[in-house]
This record gives structure tokens, C-alpha cells and sequence, in this order.
């Protein structure tokens, strides 16, 4: 048994601040918040100073292809179906396990580095992320990109369907497996039929993209006489659970079809804003108690992995975007980076501070000059921070970050096997 303590820490409960307070942790669960008193005769494994620090839930990113950093900065400025075709699929043809391995560590460690302490993915050669998931201490769901049309489909099918067996629940229970769909135009009716007869048979879950574009819902239209939405409640891809990634074309229909069918929402402002795709109904949707998650989506796309970028982002442009100042407040803000993601990747027992959770912790420095004066802290974290301020992250207990230093991650290495890898697919192109 393992005993933590984070001593003298501004802790955040439900969107209040407590300052000097101590949060215990026994293995890899928060086991309470002893009094300074109490800490006299107790004695602990590893102390963490949180003097200055604020403590939040961990950061989730709800939307991720994490091996996509190797094509970062390589399209810009491209809308998404012409980054797709003309840039991205053609050279994702060229991957391969050492690239998606090495290119996931340099992912993770950027995220780490961002606060984040688990996020969602979709996309090949998943073995190889889980491996590097399971080394680096983050925790993650993942799923294999599934596209029915495409020569790959039956091996797409076997290979997510092994991906579960092999890696759902493990990893000391940091990687869970959903099954990863693409999108709706680039499957079939009947092919989604045998996703939604694997995910029954597996009691899995689903990832996916959804409405993400103004073509996509008209095509869709055209094609099947529905919505995206529709279409996929009609196949049952919403019977056993589905995180959607975007939902930006979405009408009020499609919103009740949502909330019914608890469809949970990663919202990536970055990437839609880049990709010129559109601006989500975010505030409706949590009008009608639509569980939505922040996500970066790929770093071809984003361009980084920060999450409280897309925090910043979603506080912001839904203000403009509707007129209404309230939309989206501080605390709305933060909870879609902390709780409201990790609801969205199904998980119960994270994504608030309170005894019994796990230990996915993340204590940000405020000490910058843009922490001050203190007038109201949620308003400090939502509008002011960034992710430089992270100075320490744990996930299920154990310190991955510390003073801004990675503890299990060796960054030289990373970056030059980042670089390696990315200098061997584009000469293969
Ligand atoms: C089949 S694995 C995942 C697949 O998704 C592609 N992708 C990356 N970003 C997006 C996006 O915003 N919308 C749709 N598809 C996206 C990625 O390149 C892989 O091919
Ligand atoms: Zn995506």
C-alpha cells in the first residue's frame, strides 16, 4: 500500500475553491482530507508541497488521433474533406507501428505536460498506442478507426474486436477499448449493423464522428432521408453507449434523439474553427442535459494537444456566436475540461476530487502574474490560465509531472524519435 499526501493546496469541489487543505491518497484513489492536525501522526511515502497550487480534477481530452502529430503543420488551411482526401489519407497509408508508437509517446507527453491525465482515441495501429499508454502512466480509451468502404474493413473489424480482448480493462485499469466507427460517410448501413452486433456481443462502447460538417448532414440527407443522428440511432449505435466527436450540424431533432439516447458529446473547437466546419450547439445541448467533454481532435488539425485551449475556446466563442454573455461561464467552462469529460468517456469514478475517486490530479502553479489580483479564481482559471502554469499531474496516484519535470518519460528521447519517425514516412511518400 502506497500513502500520498498533497499537503497545503487550494482545492477545487465543485466549483469552489478551499484554500489550504491536504488530500490523501491511498494506492491510486483519493482516501480523504485530513486535517492539518491529523497529518501529526501519519506518516507518508511521498509528500507533494502544494503551497501556491490550485488542485483540480485532472484534464480529459475527449477527442484525440494522438499519432497525428506526426502530420502537425504538414496540410493547414484546408477544409476537412480536402485535408482528408488530398493530404492526410493518402500518407496515413504509410504508417506504421514504430511511427504510431513513437509518435503517441511525443502526444502524451505534450499532453501530460498541457494537465491532461486521460483522453479518448481513434485510430490505427492501436496496439502500439496502448503500449505506449501502459509505459507512460496516462490513461486512455481507445478504439480503431473503422471505415466500412474501404479495403481495410474486415481487418478494421477483427483488429478493434482484439483490441478490447486484449487491452479493455487493463493496464492497472487505465485503458478502457470503445469501437471506433469512423464516420457516416465513410460507412455502410451494413456495416455499422455489424459494428452494433460486436459492440453488443462485447458490452463495448462507441467512438465516433458525427455531424462535423454542413456537407456531411446533406449528403447524408440525400442518401438516407435522415441526419446523421437518425441515421445512426436507427442502426443502434447509440444502444450501448457512444461518445460523438463534433456534432456541429445538429437541429433540434437531433437534440432529442441525443439526450435520449444519452449520445455524449466531444467538443473540439479548434479543430472546427480550423477545419472551417462550423461552431456546436454547446449551449443547447447542455440546456438539455447533453453530457459534452472538451477534445483537440488530431494535432494536423488543432495544431497542439492543449486542452485548456479548447477550454479557452469554448468559454469564448459560443458568447459570440449566440450573443449571450452566460452561455458558457467559468464554471461551465472547467467542468466540460475536468468532470463533464470524463462522463463523457464513461467513467464513473473520475473527474471530481472527492474521496473514493481515482487519483487523476492535476496542480496548477499561481504564482504568474496573470494570477493576480485574486478576484474570483474560476473566473482566474477559465479566462486567465494556461497550460504552462501545470506544474504536477497524477493519474491513479502516481506523479507523471512534478515541478514541470516528466518522471517517467524520457522527453530527449521523444523528440528524436518524433523526428526520426516523421523523416522516414515522408521519405516513404
Ligand atoms: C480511421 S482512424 C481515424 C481517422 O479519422 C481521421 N480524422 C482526423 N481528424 C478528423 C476529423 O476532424 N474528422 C474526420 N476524420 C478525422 C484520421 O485522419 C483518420 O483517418
Ligand atoms: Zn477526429
Amino acid at each position: 500500500m502506497k500513502k500520498t499526501i498533497i499537503k497545503n493546496v487550494g482545492l477545487y469541489q465543485d466549483h469552489v475553491i478551499k484554500e489550504h487543505q491536504n488530500i490523501e491518497i491511498t494506492d491510486d484513489r483519493i482516501s480523504g482530507f485530513p486535517t492539518d492536525k491529523d497529518l501529526l501522526d501519519r506518516v507518508y511515502d511521498e509528500t507533494l508541497d502544494g503551497h501556491g497550487m490550485l488542485a483540480t480534477p485532472g484534464f480529459v481530452n475527449t477527442h484525440n488521433h494522438i499519432a497525428m502529430t506526426v502530420f502537425r503543420s504538414y496540410a493547414d488551411d484546408m477544409n476537412l474533406m480536402d485535408w482528408l482526401q488530398t493530404k492526410i489519407w493518402p500518407a496515413e497509408d504509410h504508417l506504421d507501428s514504430d511511427v504510431v508508437y513513437n509518435q503517441t509517446m511525443l502526444g502524451i507527453a505534450e499532453m501530460i505536460r498541457c494537465g491532461t491525465t486521460s483522453f479518448a482515441d481513434m485510430y490505427f495501429f492501436m496496439d502500439d498506442t496502448a503500449r505506449a499508454v501502459a509505459e507512460s502512466g496516462i490513461r486512455a480509451c481507445l478504439s480503431r478507426g473503422m471505415t466500412g468502404i474501404t479495403p481495410s474493413a474486415e481487418t478494421a473489424l477483427k483488429e478493434n474486436r482484439q483490441l478490447f480482448l486484449d487491452w479493455h480493462k487493463k493496464g492497472d485499469g487505465r485503458i478502457t477499448v470503445m469501437l471506433g466507427p469512423h464516420a457516416p460517410y465513410t460507412n455502410t448501413a451494413a456495416y455499422l449493423q455489424r459494428v452494433v452486433a460486436l459492440a453488443k456481443e462485447l458490452g463495448a462502447e462507441i467512438h465516433t464522428h458525427l455531424s462535423e460538417t454542413k456537407g456531411e448532414v446533406e449528403e447524408c440527407r440525400k442518401k438516407y432521408g435522415k441526419s446523421p443522428i437518425a441515421w445512426f440511432d436507427e442502426l443502434g449505435l447509440f444502444d450501448t453507449g457512444c461518445l460523438a466527436a463534433h456534432c456541429v450540424w445538429v437541429d433540434a431533432d437531433d437534440l432529442d434523439i441525443m439526450a435520449r439516447k444519452h449520445v455524449r458529446v466531444a467538443h473540439n473547437p479548434g479543430s472546427n474553427l480550423k477545419l472551417a466546419s462550423g461552431i456546436a450547439p454547446i449551449g443547447k445541448m447542455l440546456e438539455k442535459g447533453i453530457t459534452v467533454g472538451l477534445g483537440t481532435d488530431g494535432a494536423s488539425s488543432n495544431n497542439n494537444l492543449d486542452i485548456m485551449e479548447e477550454m479557452h475556446l469554448a468559454a469564448l466563442i459560443h458568447k459570440a456566436n449566440t450573443l449571450d454573455p452566460l452561455v458558457i461561464p467559468a464554471e461551465t467552462a472547467v467542468n466540460m475540461l475536468t468532470e463533464g469529460g470524463a462522463k463523457a468517456l464513461g467513467y464513473t469514478d473520475i473527474g471530481r476530487l472527492e474521496t473514493g475517486y481515482k487519483a487523476d490530479i492535476t496542480l496548477i502553479d499561481r504564482s504568474g502574474l496573470h494570477w493576480y489580483p485574486r478576484n474570483d479564481q474560476m473566473s482566474l482559471l477559465a479566462y486567465a490560465a494556461n497550460s504552462f502554469d501545470v506544474d504536477t499531474v497524477l493519474v491513479n496516484g502516481k506523479i507523471l509531472l512534478r515541478n514541470k519535470e516528466f518522471t517517467t518519460i524520457d522527453i530527449e528521447k521523444i523528440k528524436h524519435e518524433a523526428e526520426r519517425t516523421k523523416n522516414k514516412l515522408f521519405a516513404s511518400l
